[in-house]
């Protein structure tokens, strides 16, 4: 079985690409993680209320809701789902638990540093190799289960910890698989097809914690950098505090905003290349602001990585090569563009 670690082994990231910055003595935006003052999202300036957001919060409860998010694929490649069945006091633990663990001392976090080419543990997104600059941010990464680095960070009280990150892992894969029967029947994929993306056998579905400290320069620095996400689906808790935002050809940075109780969905590169490109990978990004300690709670769904990814076979003209999801990661982790690597 090849794990995340083998795919991501070939390139062993140098430490000043993993260690984020020590939040609890920096005082200002050093020059390492200072970067050109970017575009301000458009509809900063418009209030910031619901009809203002492109994104559509879609109610689980309604019966159009398929529909709904069949159009909102193809349209933006990423949607905000409420009524979805989730906990919220789960919802409110994840939040707490991540918050715990994020207030620990840097030496502390420092101890379950992700290894150079590893995947689990304390450290910078892995993205922060594609840029020269560091991001305003903070992550922990779990793989499975989060025992083994949690005693190190609670030898006498982890439990709680890896409860709330395994029950919240548990609801995440239930709600995915009711999102990709839904997403996957509007492009009216084949039954095999729709078992091997909701497949949990031998897939690997990491949670991300992201922590964004207060920054005093929040327009010259950057929370996380432009990307997209590789796998096939991602089910982001954003919390109330704004951050998101998504790239839109012609409009430029949006801001997706932070609703009470959803959670946003975005598609990955897998879905953009099983659907032939129909669905979108959005481009996104993590901003800061001054006043407020933001978090994010990611979880991706993938699936097996020994599997094989291509186009539909409903597609007479397939737009991408097909390969191996544990091919296109690695790809994916030496070049940010990978998409454009495997066009037919
Ligand atoms: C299976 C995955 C998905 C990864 C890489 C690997 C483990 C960690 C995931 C993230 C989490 C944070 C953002 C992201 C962009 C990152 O830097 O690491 C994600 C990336 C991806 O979606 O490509
Ligand atoms: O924190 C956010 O709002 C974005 C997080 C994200 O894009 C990721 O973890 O892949
Ligand atoms: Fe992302």
């Amino acid at each position: 079985m090849t794990t995340l670690l083998e795919v991501s082994g070939n390139d062993p990231m140098t430490d000043h690409h993993i260690i984020p910055l020590d939040f609890d003595s920096i005082d200002g935006v050093p020059e390492s993680h200072s970067w050109p003052p970017f575009d301000e999202p458009l509809n900063k300036i418009q209030t910031c209320d619901l009809q203002d957001s492109l994104i559509p919060v879609i109610d689980l409860t309604n019966s159009k809701a398929m529909n709904l998010i069949g159009q909102a694929c193809k349209q933006w490649g990423m949607f905000q789902v409420i009524n979805h069945g989730v906990p919220s006091n789960l919802v409110k633990k994840i939040e707490s638990e991540s918050r715990r663990l994020f207030a620990l001392p840097t030496h502390e976090k420092r101890r379950v540093l992700r290894s150079s080419n590893g995947v689990s543990g304390y450290g910078s997104a892995r993205i922060s190799h594609y840029f020269d600059k560091g991001m305003w941010h903070e992550g922990f990464t779990i793989m499975g289960s989060c025992v083994d680095d949690a005693k190190v960070l609670w030898p006498h009280d982890f439990q709680r910890f890896c409860d709330t990150m395994d029950a919240y892992q548990n609801q995440m894969k239930q709600l995915t698989h009711k999102l990709l029967l839904m997403i996957l029947e509007t492009i009216d994929a084949t039954q095999e097809e729709i078992d091997w993306a909701i497949s949990t056998h031998d897939s690997r579905s990491p949670l991300q914690l992201n922590s964004y400290p207060p920054c005093p320069n929040p327009s010259h620095a950057v929370g996380l950098a432009p990307h997209t996400d590789s796998l096939l689906l991602t089910l982001l808790h954003q919390g109330d505090i704004n951050g998101l935002e998504f790239f839109v050809d012609g409009l430029g940075w949006r801001h997706v905003q932070a609703v009470e109780g959803a959670f946003v969905v975005n598609l990955g590169d897998l879905l953009h290349i099983f659907s032939n490109a129909k669905f979108p990978s959005v481009s996104h990004r993590a901003v800061v602001n001054q006043s407020k300690h933001r978090i994010s709670v990611a979880y991706f769904h993938g699936p097996p990585f020994e599997s094989r990814v291509a186009p539909s076979a409903k597609f007479q003209k397939p737009r991408f090569k097909s390969l191996l999801v544990k091919e296109y990661l690695s790809l994916k982790s030496k070049h940010c563009d990978a998409l454009s690597l495997i066009q037919t």
